[in-house]
């Protein structure tokens, strides 16, 4: 695909020599939304450090901006646009939040400051509060926020409803496709809602066991149902254990 952000082609990835991922492809285009859903310990988080190059591949070919992921440090990929929010949000928990709304954009751009701002109004009041005091869910505020002001070309989005009140989730969400949209960025997205995920995105692949078992539009998942809660929950056990992940 010529216009591809990110592409993988086969990806392994693990830990300690045993892949936790494997053979997994996937494209992203500009101004797409792509989300990569599954159950715990599915291999989701791994996939994305490996997509950004923090984790080194043990098989196949990750492309970024046209470049073999790899080649290039990970900060240095960041700097070209290339930016992950892990979940862990990846923030100095001895700078203020003005210090992280400054330090992660690439120019002074006020109006865009005050778009994100707005999209978080409990993020302009606490200015000056350092990364550490905040709440979990003011620091994923912080954690997105800083990743959108950094100018993303792609934007790789690790749980980012983790600790959100859902008011937020279901702003946020949309508000991330609008942007994808508009500045034909290419959005991947981990999410343990696979609903509201699905609602947002152009595409999906399901993974079980570090592997993709099942993959297409999102429409198209979100119309046969059965088929994604057998690929997500895998075996028939787990499923009544989680009755919320289906819910929008
Ligand atoms: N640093 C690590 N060292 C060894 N094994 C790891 C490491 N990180 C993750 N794993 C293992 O790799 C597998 C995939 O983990 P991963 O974090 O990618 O899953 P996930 O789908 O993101 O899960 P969750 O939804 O719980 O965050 C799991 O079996 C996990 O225990």
């Amino acid at each position: 695909m010529p216009d591809s952000l990110l592409s993988a082609s086969g990806l392994t990835a693990g830990y300690n020599g045993v892949p936790a991922i494997r053979d997994l492809d996937l494209e992203v285009g500009p101004g797409e939304v792509v989300s990569i859903l599954g159950p715990n310990g599915a291999g989701k988080s791994t996939t994305l450090s490996a997509l950004v190059g923090l984790l080194p591949l043990m098989g196949g070919t990750v492309t970024a901006l046209g470049e073999p992921v790899g080649s290039k440090k990970p900060h240095l990929l960041a700097r070209k646009g290339v930016i992950l929010v892990p979940d862990d949000r990846g923030l100095f928990h001895g700078l203020s939040v003005r210090d992280h709304l400054r330090l992660s954009r690439r120019k002074p751009d006020a109006e865009r400051e005050k778009l994100i701002l707005k999209s978080f109004p409990a993020l302009a009041a606490l200015d000056a509060r350092k990364a550490g005091l905040l709440s979990g869910g003011e620091q994923q505020m912080l954690a997105i926020g800083s990743a959108l002001l950094g100018e993303p070309k792609v934007l790789l989005v690790d749980e980012m409803s983790l600790g959100l009140a859902p008011k937020i989730v279901q702003e946020m969400l949309p508000a991330i496709r609008s942007l994808a949209q508009a500045e034909g960025v290419g959005v991947v997205l981990v999410e343990q809602h696979v609903e509201l995920a699905l609602g947002v995105s152009d595409r999906a692949l399901v993974l079980n066991h570090g592997r993709v078992v099942l993959s297409g539009s999102a429409a198209d998942l979100l119309k046969d149902r059965s088929t994604l809660e057998a690929a997500y929950f895998g075996a028939d056990e787990f499923a009544e254990d989680d009755p919320e992940v289906f819910a929008s």
